[in-house]
């Protein structure tokens, strides 16, 4: 997912064609990608106004056969689902996965596979929170602090049976990731141990915690 335009990371370009350590996030994250074998295929979803560049950086992949680019949406859910409309009929297993979590190794491609082959149909990465969590009404008053033990951080790669996310995305919800449209429509959701690599980069601050991870690699 490459579509955003990163406003809170207040670049002039779209955040997934940002520099990062002289490759864009995007090639950071098509890279890790395609270093997993079990992926045979990417679809790059990037914004309408930069189809061109992303092409180029599919051209430029390990696999340029096997990446095609698509125009996301106004929302990141209509972006993901133009990808999904890009499937090749033999994609039977689907991994969404934001550019702007573009250190998550190839590793975690693999391990989630892995995951949804042994029979689970949504698995997401997901990290224990460290601060305390509290649920707050419009005029910022607390009305529940949940039990930290049981909340996760998710981040993605998210992994899932080609129909299961497909039949989620039928009901035209909205939703700030893709297993929360799974859980809407009635499907289990599995969390796996997450990544620090895989954090995202939102905002200044997080580009320069990339680019102090590539320094020290
Ligand atoms: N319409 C959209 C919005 C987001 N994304 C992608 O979804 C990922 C996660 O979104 P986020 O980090 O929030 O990116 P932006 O929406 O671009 O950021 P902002 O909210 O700061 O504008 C990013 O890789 C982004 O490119 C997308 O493909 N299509
Ligand atoms: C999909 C996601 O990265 C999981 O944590 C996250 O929900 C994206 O949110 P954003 O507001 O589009 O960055």
């Amino acid at each position: 997912m490459a579509g955003g335009r990163g406003a809170r990371l207040g670049a002039a370009e779209p955040k997934a064609f940002v520099a990062l350590g002289g490759a864009s996030l995007l090639e950071h994250a098509l890279q890790r990608a395609l270093g997993a074998p079990e992926v045979s295929h990417v679809i790059i979803v990037a914004p309408a106004s930069h189809l061109r560049e992303a092409g180029v950086v599919a051209s430029r992949s390990a696999r340029p056969a096997d990446v095609d680019v698509v125009a996301g949406g106004a929302e990141r859910t209509d972006s993901v689902a133009a990808g999904l409309r890009a499937l090749r009929p033999d994609d039977g297993i689907v991994l969404v996965h934001d550019a702007a979590r573009c250190l998550a190794p190839s590793s975690l491609f693999t391990r989630l596979v892995h995951e949804v082959r042994s029979g689970h149909p949504a698995v997401v990465p997901g990290l224990p929170v460290a601060d305390t969590i509290k649920q707050v009404d419009a005029h910022g008053v607390v009305v529940a602090t949940p039990d930290r033990a049981g909340l996760r951080a998710v981040q993605t790669p998210q992994a899932f049976l080609r129909e299961v996310l497909e039949h989620a995305h039928a009901a035209g919800v909205v939703a700030t990731d893709d297993a929360a449209l799974v859980e809407a429509a009635g499907g289990h959701v599995r969390v796996v141990e997450g990544e620090r690599m895989a954090f995202k980069v939102t905002t200044p601050d997080d580009l320069a915690t990339a680019q102090r991870h590539l320094d020290d690699a």
